[in-house]
């Protein structure tokens, strides 16, 4: 998946393409109609071959009547009309399959994606995978919709073309098939550069658009450190070697076509010379070379626009094979088979029994080591211990974003690899350290666990965070877009939304982890009390960093390594665990000594 650009756009295996034929086979019906209409079009530009030669020999001839030559142009209008017809049926098919497969890809893929687990984006950068369901697939859509189109057109042009040319005049087709390769080499070795300067061209392109998103994006870190300078010539060098490289391209362009017009049309003036040697001798008549001609261009050009459609090809195949590769990818913590059922009225019972992890990057190190914790339902758990202990590790197992390779978690006595994930996720709700708010409204925010939930709903669940009051204060209240990541909020606001969202989910197992960062006094407040609030009468785990928060909880646990080395209240902590005593005075400093001021906070 770390493919360069180079890597990326080569692929020898075009047989890959075939892996695409489970996505086309749901339109076979829009293909066959494709297919005649192609064929039809093919047959109808192969006869004009024969018109044209009619139209020369019995239009102009000098015995010719007015009749006839009505007769010959009322045949090659009604062929142009087919010719016009079979053209639109061909391409708007043939792009509508283009499209459609492109979107049903792109659907699969994403489908896909969304349900692996976490641990495959540790290694899967997500902007490649952005890219192979934006770039991939709209190159598959091009190449499906024009390139394979162009490539089957210009095949039957060829066979079809070689074929009249041979039953038109045997002599000369010896002169053309000297000329094919005269055309096709230029086309081939230009064609070829061309290609490799307009990927390079496409790369530099991506590497503007890409140093612009990043300047914007941290738009006043650069303005704060006066860096506009800097940047601007920067990105003038991004934009300067992107012209240098596309005037190459163009200049590579404009030469393949000023030899290919050279080439073309000095092997037609040859032809005409042969030919019109012929024509005078009587040997031929002037419209079967004029048919000739027709043929001999049609079959020189439908070779050149084959081995031009040919590294799009290519592209695609490693296109698809980057596509289907990301359709592969294994779900480590998939959903039993047959999952068992969720108790009818589920407790919030959780038990770690001999729970070994250790990261797949990190096999050697256990970032959860041997652990047994018993939390009864309702209750509530702090997770205290250094940074690296595997307090967050503990909270991603229950959620199963991994699982445990010992031991077993149980959920109500089932063990959570017999559940459903579905199943399992509907109890659990999480308020994560940096609250997480996608770009929409604080209602669709709030709304993100139970997206049923009515505008009444919301509201209680916002009251019940303490946010109400500041929402209400927002210029469109609950309507009022939040910003890409909640940017136009307030840390603690976000702090809030994200309770009330967990508050409206209404979960038997809250996931907490407290923010590090401090909040004022009177947001702190706030977001304390709504916290009690959402705990109250829930299993709750939080990773504890305020002293209000351990002294609240039934149990504390303390971490080490990824091993539970005490557990108590935290007076008793403070007497048995030296461990706990350290890390509270560290955590907390003189508010250790003096709880019950903070407690009451
Ligand atoms: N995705 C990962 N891949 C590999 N190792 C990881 C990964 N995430 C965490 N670790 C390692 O696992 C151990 C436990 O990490 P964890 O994040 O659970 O600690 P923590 O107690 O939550 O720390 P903090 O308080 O700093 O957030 C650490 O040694 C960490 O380096």
């Amino acid at each position: 998946m770390t493919d360069t650009g180079s890597e990326r756009e080569k692929s020898t295996n075009v047989g890959v393409l075939k892996a695409m034929m489970a996505f086309l086979q749901p339109y076979r019906w829009q293909m066959v109609g494709a297919s005649i209409a192609l064929i039809c079009t093919a047959g109808i530009t192969l006869s004009i071959g024969q018109g044209l030669r009619m139209l020369v020999d019995q239009g102009f001839s000098s015995n010719a009547s007015e009749a006839a030559l009505n007769q010959a142009l009322l045949l090659f209008m009604v062929m142009i009309l087919l010719l016009a017809t079979g053209t639109f049926v061909r391409f708007y098919l043939v792009s509508w399959i283009g499209e459609r497969v492109s979107a049903d890809l792109r659907k699969a893929v994403f489908a896909h994606v969304i349900h692996l687990h976490p641990g495959y984006f540790e290694t899967n950068l997500s902007g490649e995978i952005q890219s192979r369901i934006t770039t991939d697939t709209t190159l598959l859509q091009t190449v499906i919709g024009s390139s394979v189109s162009i490539a089957l057109r210009n095949f039957l042009m060829f066979v079809g073309g070689l074929i009249l040319l041979f039953i038109t005049n045997p002599k000369l087709t010896g002169l053309v098939m000297l000329s094919v390769p005269l055309v096709v080499v230029p086309i081939i070795v230009f064609g070829r550069r061309v290609r490799t300067l307009s990927r390079t061209s496409q790369d530099r392109i991506a590497g503007v658009g890409s140093f612009v998103g990043e300047a914007v994006k941290n738009i006043k870190m650069v303005q704060a450190f006066n860096h506009q300078k800097l940047d601007k010539q920067a990105f003038d060098g991004h934009v300067e070697s992107a012209f240098t490289v596309a005037i190459g391209r163009i200049n590579q362009r404009a030469w393949l076509s000023t030899t290919v017009i050279t080439l073309v049309l000095g092997a037609v003036t040859a032809m005409l010379w042969v030919g019109g040697l012929d024509v005078l001798a009587g040997k031929i008549s002037g419209g079967e070379l004029a048919a000739f001609i027709f043929y001999a261009v049609m079959v020189a050009a439908s070779v050149g626009a084959i081995s031009e459609v040919y590294g799009d090809l290519q592209r695609a195949a490693g296109a698809t094979e980057r596509l289907l590769e990301l359709l592969a990818a294994e779900n480590l913590v998939p959903t039993p088979d047959q999952p068992l059922p969720l108790p009818v009225a589920p407790q919030g019972h959780l038990q770690f029994e001999n729970v070994g992890f250790s990261y797949p990057s990190r096999p050697e190190q256990r970032a959860i080591d041997n652990l047994n914790l018993n939390i009864s339902p309702g209750s509530s758990v702090a997770l205290v211990g250094s940074s690296g202990a595997g307090k967050s590790t503990l909270v991603d197992l229950i959620l199963r974003f991994y699982d445990v390779q010992q031991g077993a978690i149980r959920f109500d006595g089932i063990d959570i690899r017999e559940l459903s994930l579905d199943d399992l996720r509907s109890q659990i709700a999480m308020v994560p350290q940096q609250p997480v708010l996608f770009t929409g409204t604080v209602a669709d925010n709030i709304r993100y666990g139970k997206p049923d939930a009515s505008a009444e709903e919301i509201e209680a669940a916002a009251r019940s965070a303490y946010a109400h009051e500041f929402i209400e204060r927002l210029s469109e209240g609950y309507d009022s877009f939040v910003g890409e990541g909640g940017i136009r909020l307030s840390g603690g606001q976000r702090q809030r939304i994200a309770i009330a969202r967990a508050i409206l989910a209404d979960p038997t197992l809250l996931l907490l982890d407290e923010a590090t960062s401090a909040l004022d006094a009177e947001s702190e407040y706030q977001v304390q009390r709504a916290l009690e609030l959402l705990m109250k009468g829930r299993t709750t785990i939080v990773i504890a960093h305020r002293l209000a928060t351990v002294v609240n909880v039934d149990i504390i646990a303390v971490l080490d390594h990824g091993k539970l080395v005490a557990t108590g209240s935290h007076t008793e902590l403070l007497q048995s665990s030296p461990l706990y005593a350290r890390w509270a005075s560290l955590q907390f400093d003189e508010g250790v000594n003096a709880p019950d001021v903070v407690a009451t906070v």
